[in-house]
């Protein structure tokens, strides 16, 4: 153990600094809410894992309401890959038939949302397994999306199956576990007044529950630093307006397309503040809510 009496300047007393650096984080956040999308291409690495088990359970020990949102878009493809079905995306959104529809279910409502409940347990803490059937928490419908055809220049509709969008989210769950001890881990998977169940990209999801909820921060846990120009360069900060014009461009594809969106939406819906950052650094979560050394790409109106 370091002897603190003639330690000065060294380990311990840097350590201590940085926990002191924490206290107005912890009170400008005390009971406020903090959503956090946990996505499939950050998880998968066990150590990286507990650090952010770690980050959420401290930030409820801190008088916090840190609420997850998880995807698992690439374990669901291992999964329907393993039962020969072959995964296609239109504009980043799985398409999305009845046989694949009950996979999603399962490996999102199911494994991968157990396996977060039971990192943030080992961390000491009370974590909620939930999708948003729980509850009556959130309820969707058709996702009805079009695109712009690159080659004809002509708008089509896309037919995405069971591909859900938001269009009720029910508080009365959610601020019931703010008041208790529970951190809820939520699925994206809703149902819809049709009695269907549907899938619903989980940033739209989150940036969902995070508006309902006038959210202090929505943060995207994803596998790269933040929006990155066509050379590979980070924005750190983006206007409504530029990251538009970079989904228009092309400058934005894929996966980064609806998390961009999401962050406009979210912001529109009152949400503080929303970053994009890289969830394969260790404690990202910690190091963008509780010290000044923000990472990632900030979006703001
Ligand atoms: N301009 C861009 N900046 C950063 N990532 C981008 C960009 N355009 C497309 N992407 C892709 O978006 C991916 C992140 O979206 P996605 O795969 O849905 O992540 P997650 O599963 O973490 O939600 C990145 O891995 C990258 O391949
Ligand atoms: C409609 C749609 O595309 N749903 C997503 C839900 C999971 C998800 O969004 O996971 P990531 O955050 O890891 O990408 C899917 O089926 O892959």
């Amino acid at each position: 153990m370091t002897d603190i009496t003639t330690d000065k300047g060294g380990k311990a007393e840097l350590q201590a600094e940085f926990l002191a650096e924490a206290l107005p984080y912890m009170q400008q956040y005390e009971n406020r809410t903090i959503v956090v999308k946990y996505g499939g291409n950050a998880m998968g690495d066990d150590t990286l894992g507990q650090a952010f088990a770690r980050d959420v359970a401290l930030l409820k020990q801190s008088g916090i309401n840190p609420i997850v949102v998880h995807g698992g878009g690439p374990q669901i493809g291992a999964m329907l890959n393993k039962m020969g079905i072959e995964s296609k995306f239109e504009g980043g959104l799985r398409v999305t038939d009845e046989k694949t529809v009950e996979i999603v279910e399962m490996v999102l409502a199911g494994s991968i949302n157990k396996e977060i409940v039971a990192m943030i347990n080992a961390e000491g803490e009370w974590a909620i397994g939930l999708c948003g059937k729980d509850g009556n928490m959130v309820f969707a419908k058709k996702a009805h999306k079009t695109m712009i055809d690159p080659d004809s220049n002509i708008e089509r509709i896309l037919d995405l199956g069971f591909v859900g969008e938001v269009v009720e989210v029910d508080r009365t769950l959610l601020d019931l576990l703010a008041k208790s001890e529970m951190i809820p881990v939520i699925a994206p998977v809703a149902p819809g007044r049709d009695g269907h169940t549907y899938n619903i990209n989980a940033d739209t999801f989150a940036g969902a529950i995070a508006g309902a909820l006038s959210a202090s921060r929505l943060l995207f846990l994803t596998d790269v630093p933040g929006v990155l120009d066509r050379n590979g360069n980070l924005f750190k900060e983006l206007s409504v307006g530029e990251a538009r014009a970079l989904i228009a461009d092309g400058t934005i594809s894929g996966g980064m397309i609806p998390k961009v969106e999401t962050c406009i939406q979210a912001i529109e819906a009152g949400v503080e503040g929303v970053v994009i950052l890289n969830g394969k650094t260790r404690h990202a979560v910690l190091l963008e809510i509780m010290t000044e050394h923000g990472a990632g790409t900030l979006i703001v109106p």
